[in-house]
């Protein structure tokens, strides 16, 4: 393991940011710190990074207890959101910041510049000062600046926040290659799942100061474990009742019952489908077209659900009644989530 957590906490008044906190990152990955406002995701980098101490637990990086070195010395690169260069240095002095710092001599230092520029997509632009740079290559020169010295992990703290959708969804993909292309360790901080989904290896989901989660999107995205993984991620509905929704286990004393979009089918109600024996019947209360696909709205017995329906198939409109069919959905009980299967489903396959 490259990173690892064990057991820490830390308190800021009477305000627990880390509430016993455990995980491990191995050498070369991408993590995702995911998490909303407030839930402790900052608190964590900047421990990693030396730059907040933790009230108890232990840091390792690379085998090795930190706790006690300097910032300085743990050979960590760190990019903030909000670029954080120097106004008053060229693009060039910017990068070559940390190697001066470490009295690299000046040959080094033109050579390592040059190769990070080129890694960048900047060369031509060493002169530039950060005024003269678009929010995108900001980054990139922040970025170049944090590799500069070569460090063993580097640390991004909302990397992609200031810069605007277009362009963030082009460093996203630039920075996912440039890591897996430098194989350095890296951990970035996000509150955005897609970001997340995106760009990670693997997700720890943060909520309160404690983790949730830890496993590749995928994994999260299909089997969450916890209520509020179950919710936090993904486009979900609530259910009033879902019991009302046929071919389902009932849990005793569950709290809810999540839905994502995929999880439902919408049919018209003469159109064929083969689970039509298990279907509810609802009501479209509304339509929205997106692009890709129609969002449908529709009020069942058990609550309202929203599924999608593909810009290929049979328009429904408002007010029509429609088939609904659920093929999975999340029962939270407590901090617990389950994943119930429609039986169904499971007994069309055993006829099988
Ligand atoms: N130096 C500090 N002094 C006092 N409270 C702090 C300090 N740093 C963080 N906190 C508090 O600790 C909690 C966790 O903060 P943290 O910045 O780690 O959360 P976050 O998940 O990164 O949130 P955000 O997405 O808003 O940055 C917050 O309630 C915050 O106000």
């Amino acid at each position: 393991m490259y990173v690892e957590l064990k057991n820490i906490n830390k308190t800021f008044g009477n305000y627990k940011a880390s509430d016993n906190v455990n995980f491990t990152i191995e050498q070369g990955k991408l993590i995702g710190l995911l998490g909303p406002s407030g839930s402790g995701k900052t608190t964590i980098l900047r421990m990693i990074a030396g730059l907040e101490t933790p009230d108890s637990g232990e840091i390792i990086i690379d085998g090795k207890v930190v706790n006690d070195i300097p910032a300085s010395k743990r050979g960590i690169g760190f990019v903030f959101q909000n670029y954080a260069l120097f106004r008053y240095m060229t693009v060039f002095d910017n990068i070559a910041f940390g190697l001066k710092i470490q009295k690299k001599d000046k040959k080094y230092i033109k050579e390592r510049v040059s190769e990070l520029v080129e890694l960048i997509g900047l060369k031509g632009l060493e002169k530039r000062y950060p005024s003269q740079l678009s929010g995108g290559q900001k980054q990139r020169v922040a970025f170049a600046r944090a590799l500069a010295p070569n460090p063993t992990l580097l640390l991004l703290d909302e990397p992609f926040a200031a810069i605007d959708a277009k362009v963030r969804q082009e460093l996203r993909s630039w920075l996912k290659e440039m890591i897996e292309k430098l194989g350095v360790t890296s951990i970035f901080v996000t509150h955005d799942q897609d970001e997340a989904i995106e760009v990670a290896d693997e997700i720890i989901i943060t909520n309160k100061g404690r983790i949730e989660q830890i496993g590749t999107p995928i994994e999260i995205y299909q089997k969450p474990q916890t209520a509020f993984s179950a919710s936090f991620f993904g486009q979900t509905t609530v259910l009033d009742d879902y019991t009302k929704f046929k071919t389902f286990d009932v849990v005793d004393g569950a709290d809810k019952a999540i839905v994502r979009p995929e999880f439902i089918k919408i049919t018209k109600l003469n159109e064929p489908f083969r689970q039509k024996a298990s279907v509810s019947v609802g009501e479209v209360v509304k339509t929205a077209f997106r692009g890709n696909n129609i969002e449908v709205t529709v009020k069942c017995d058990g609550g309202v659900i929203n599924g999608v329906r593909g810009l290929e198939e049979p328009a429904v409109y408002h007010g029509e009644k429609v088939n609904v069919f659920l093929y999975r959905l999340f029962v939270t009980k407590g901090d617990n989530a389950f994943i119930l299967e429609n039986k169904s489903l499971t007994e069309e396959s055993v006829v099988i």
